[in-house]
């Protein structure tokens, strides 16, 4: 199953908290990471093996709705900062519109998310 993260700025950190937190279940063989650059970054600095898009800014959130609607990415956590603004927002609001078209599973929190990860322990 390939699981795509994403974190804007104010997340990063809430995000490596959650992976570590569920470090068992990611590093099986079986769940393959995708992530914008920077939040792909601070997951490899924690020790992930992550496949690197580009920057969201610069099209990673982009590629990753592409990925979903090709049927690659099966579930996307998504740590949206709900109190900034982004320059790319429509890329943002592209890839949760591609998400509900595809119906591919995404949490815009860490505790949708943590329910997610819950489900896919018991697949
Ligand atoms: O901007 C993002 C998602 O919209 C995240 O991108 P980065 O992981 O490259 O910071």
């Amino acid at each position: 199953m390939e699981i795509a993260i994403i974190a804007h700025d104010g997340k990063k950190a809430d995000m490596v908290q959650f992976l570590n937190k569920n470090k068992n279940l990611l590093l099986r063989e079986n769940i393959k990471l995708i992530a914008t650059g920077t939040t792909g970054g601070k997951a490899e600095k924690a020790g992930f093996k992550v496949r690197k898009m580009l920057s969201g800014p610069m099209g990673g959130d982009a590629q990753i709705a592409a990925r979903v609607a090709e049927g690659k990415t099966q579930l996307v956590f998504f740590f949206k900062d709900p109190l900034a603004s982004h320059a790319h927002e429509v890329d943002i609001n592209m890839l949760i519109r591609v998400c509900d078209v595809h119906n591919v599973p995404l949490a815009t929190n860490e505790a949708t998310a943590q329910l997610l990860l819950n489900a896919v322990t018991l697949l």
